[in-house]
């Protein structure tokens, strides 16, 4: 708002507010008419009645007294009584007084005339006088009208002023109102976009509205259905209560069942142990009935070649038999030629006899053919008589070795019926031997599972040279119960203060126990590998406590070689056994390491792609665990997979720690895929077995590691902690288990994750400067050993199901 600039007091005059705009008395003045009839402001009325009083004072004269037809009522009269009175003329008089012509009563009346002119000459004067003091009015109304000029400018520029500031402060309002009503129409367009906005989702939400009426026009008719099928399901509730009942009575017979089927547990375990003695029975029968039927199918070999001889002399003399006949025929027809001939000659002698008139000499000659023929005929005679004989005898050897052949043939019959007898009893024996492989299985599997099937073998490795009291026969940190539930499963360390710590396991192997004994323990395990489980064998422990001594020892010697050497063998082994009931196997091998959170593969051919290929791990819907783009190589036999071993110790991450020369730096998981084929039965089964050396957990402090190896060493801490947080959610069965937290876990989530028959060997060493660490491995050890995870699954399936 503007303020005013006038004095307080004073009277506002604004331009824009007339009814307060006052004009001071002094300068009031009546807006009139000149002489000429124009608008002028007049003077104050005192001095307008001075000037004009002697013309009022005329006019009043003349109309009392005679009056001048020329004059109009209302003007000053054209003729005075003196000369000295003014005269106020209009224009037009005063236009009309100038034309006025003096007119005599002739052209010569020139007193008239002059009469005429004196007259005229007093009205001229009186005329100026009167334009005189009209003039003296004008110049004071003149004076006074530019004094009020002066007042008016001054009051004009004041006003102007006035009106600049109001101008000014007008023009701020206008900016200030421009400005709001930018804004406001800003506003005005936001709320207008807002409107759209709002009417589009008013458009949608009426749409929506309507969707949602006929929606709960729907859900009123579902309700009512709903309201029918609440009234058959409270029905079948009061059904389902009654069934429900009844299951709690068949559950509590269950249980009793149950506790019976423990007790029966407990006896199939001495059954096992009772079918274990049964089987090797009726193996070593299997192999006594193998060697008779060994003899027996030489026999029947002997039978068979001694029958082809017979067969084969028979028929030589069947062919000499024809061949003695077709002589015979041949012989018989000479004779038979040669009897027609004498009968001819006979017959010609004795129409010669009648002819007497024959010549002696003919007659003589005659007689010599007769005797020729005769002596012919004797020796032909003679000569089928041999043949004869000749084919009687082959007659005769022909029966005989027609009997002989009778005889083999009865003898092959025989013995083909025992070959059979053999060969049922043989199969009878395979079918008991299969049934009790299957038993065997079973019950396995059960101990295992009442067993756990994570399980935890402890083992501690022997004093080293390095290692404290080597030579002077300390006592040992790690001591062993004795009392009889406790004999080789559980442990007792001791520490410097004398503070015992115990623990249990499903085994503890000493120091002197050997590698062949360790692995006695653990064969059975192997050989569900072979059934179709997944198996996954696993050393833990701080570096140097023996975990690649366990695991893989020397393959090369016999005493010293590990887990991985001989579970191949076995497994080599049993599939061969196995070939006998009709399996036929293929196993695939593979190797990698985890080296610094990265997979590593220890076959690859080529050594760059062991290590630039980015490996991902992904398990399937059955568990099966795949690592692309890794190396697998099949194997036949033992051989074989020495030599892979070979080739991936070449590529293996091993490097020196303080605590060992040949420390691993890195977990090697080695994996062998069986796929079964039983071509008979039609079964097929499909296991893993994973062997896997972890790296060795350590202290930093202890481990002495810097730069690259203080990475691997925390990259191998950070992982084994991941799998101690793995086993502690399992075994606290949290909803979420960790397996993604290292790519260790998350390759072993099959194995930890209930589907798998799993074991662990926490390897300890006994030296008394690793105390804490052996405490740590075994509180980790006794945590696994507190797991339970899921039943595994045998993965094994008919191939008849695919038809
Ligand atoms: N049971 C045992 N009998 C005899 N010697 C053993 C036994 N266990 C371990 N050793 C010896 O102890 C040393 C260390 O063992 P090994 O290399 O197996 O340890 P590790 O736990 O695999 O170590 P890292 O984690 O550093 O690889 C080796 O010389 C090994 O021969």
């Amino acid at each position: 708002m503007m303020q005013s600039t006038r004095p307080p007091g004073s009277a506002r005059r604004s331009p824009f507010n007339k009814e307060n705009r006052e004009v001071p008395m002094d300068k009031k003045r009546k807006i009139g008419r000149d002489i000429f009839g124009v608008r002028v402001m007049s003077e104050p009325r005192i001095r307008v009645r001075q000037a004009f009083s002697a013309i009022n004072l005329r006019q009043e004269v003349s109309q009392n007294n005679d009056r001048d037809p020329s004059v109009t009522p209302g003007r000053l009269p054209s003729r005075t009584c003196e000369d000295c009175t003014p005269t106020m003329l209009t224009k037009d008089e005063i236009e009309a007084l100038l034309n006025m012509k003096m007119k005599g009563k002739n052209k010569f009346d020139f007193k008239g005339k002059s009469e005429q002119m004196m007259d005229y000459i007093k009205k001229l004067r009186s005329c100026i006088r009167g334009l005189q003091a009209a003039e003296a009015i004008f110049a004071a109304q003149k004076a006074q009208l530019q004094a009020q000029l002066l007042e008016d400018k001054r009051e004009h520029k004041q006003a102007e002023e006035l009106f600049k500031n109001k101008q000014s402060e007008l023009e701020q309002q206008l900016t200030e109102l421009r400005q709001m009503c930018d804004m406001l129409e800003n506003r005005l367009q936001q709320s207008e976009d807002e409107k759209e906005v709002l009417l589009s989702s008013h458009e949608q939400d009426m749409l929506d509205l309507q969707a949602a009426h006929k929606e709960i026009g729907r859900l009123v008719e579902l309700s009512e259905a709903y309201q029918k099928d609440l009234e058959s399901a409270t029905q079948q509730v009061a059904s389902l209560q009654d069934i429900n009942k009844r299951l709690q009575e068949y559950n509590t017979s269950l249980q009793t069942y149950n506790s019976k089927l423990q007790t029966d547990a407990a006896t199939s375990a001495e059954t096992v142990s009772k079918l274990q003695k049964e089987k090797s029975v009726i193996m070593e029968t299997l192999s006594s009935l193998r060697g008779n039927q060994a003899a027996l199918q030489e026999q029947l070999n002997l039978a068979k070649a001694s029958v082809l001889e017979a067969a084969r002399e028979r028929n030589s003399l069947i062919v000499e038999e024809e061949k003695v006949r077709a002589e015979l025929q041949r012989t018989l027809d000479t004779m038979n030629q040669r009897a027609e001939e004498l009968e001819a000659l006979a017959a010609e002698n004795a129409r010669y006899k009648e002819c007497t008139g024959k010549s002696v000499k003919e007659l003589e000659m005659l007689n010599v053919k007769t005797a020729a023929l005769e002596v012919n005929y004797a020796s032909q005679a003679e000569e089928i008589m041999s043949l004869r004989s000749q084919l009687e005898a082959s007659n005769l050897k022909l029966q005989a070795s027609e009997n002989m052949l009778m005889q083999y043939k009865n003898e092959g019959v025989e013995k083909k019926s025992v070959i059979e007898e053999l060969r049922r009893k043989l199969a009878e024996s395979e079918l008991r031997v299969n049934e009790g492989e299957l038993l065997r299985r079973k019950l396995h599997n059960t101990i295992l599972e009442l067993k756990g099937n994570i399980r935890v073998f402890c083992r501690v490795r022997p004093l080293l040279p390095d290692d404290d009291g080597y030579n002077m026969g300390e006592v040992s940190v790690l001591q062993y119960p004795n009392s009889t539930e406790l004999i080789g499963r559980g442990i007792e360390l001791v520490q410097f203060q004398g503070q015992k710590h115990a623990f249990t396991f499903d085994r503890v192997f000493g120091p002197e126990v050997k590698q062949e004994d360790v692995f006695e323990e653990i064969s059975q395990l192997i050989q569900s590998a072979l059934d179709g489980y997944k198996v996954c064998i696993f050393a833990y422990g701080q570096t140097g406590s023996g975990k690649t001594h366990t695991m893989l020892g020397n393959p090369d010697n016999d005493d010293q070689k590990g887990v991985i050497p001989r579970s191949l063998e076995q497994i080599f082994k049993a599939s061969q056994s196995l070939n006998d009931q009709g399996w036929r196997f293929q196993m695939q091998a593979s190797m990698l390491e985890i080296y610094n959170e990265t997979i590593r593969d220890l076959l690859a051919p080529n050594k760059t792609d062991a290590t630039v290929k980015q490996f991902s791990v992904k398990h399937d819907n059955n568990g099966n665990t795949n690592v692309s783009d890794l190396t697998v190589v099949e194997v036949t036999k033992w051989k074989e997979v020495s030599l892979l071993l070979q080739r991936a110790a070449q590529s293996r991450a091993v490097g020196k720690t303080a605590m060992n020369e040949q420390s691993s730096r890195s977990h090697c998981v080695f994996t062998l895929r069986i796929s079964g084929l039983n071509e008979s039965t039609e079964q097929e089964v499909h296991g893993v077995l994973n062997l896997i050396d972890l790296a060795g957990s350590e202290r930093l402090s202890r481990s002495g590691s810097s730069g690259d190896r203080l990475k691997e060493t925390q990259a191998i801490n950070k992982s084994l902690s991941s799998l101690g947080d793995v086993i502690v959610a399992i075994a606290n069965k949290e909803q979420h288990v960790p397996y993604r937290n290292s790519k260790l876990t998350y390759l072993l989530q099959p194995c930890l994750g209930g589907n798998s028959k799993t074991l662990m060997f926490v390897n300890i060493s006994p030296d008394s400067k690793s105390v804490s660490e052996t405490l740590c491995s075994l509180r980790f050890a006794a945590k696994v050993n507190a797991c339970e995870i899921g039943v595994p699954r045998r993965n094994t399936q008919s191939r008849l199901s695919y038809c």
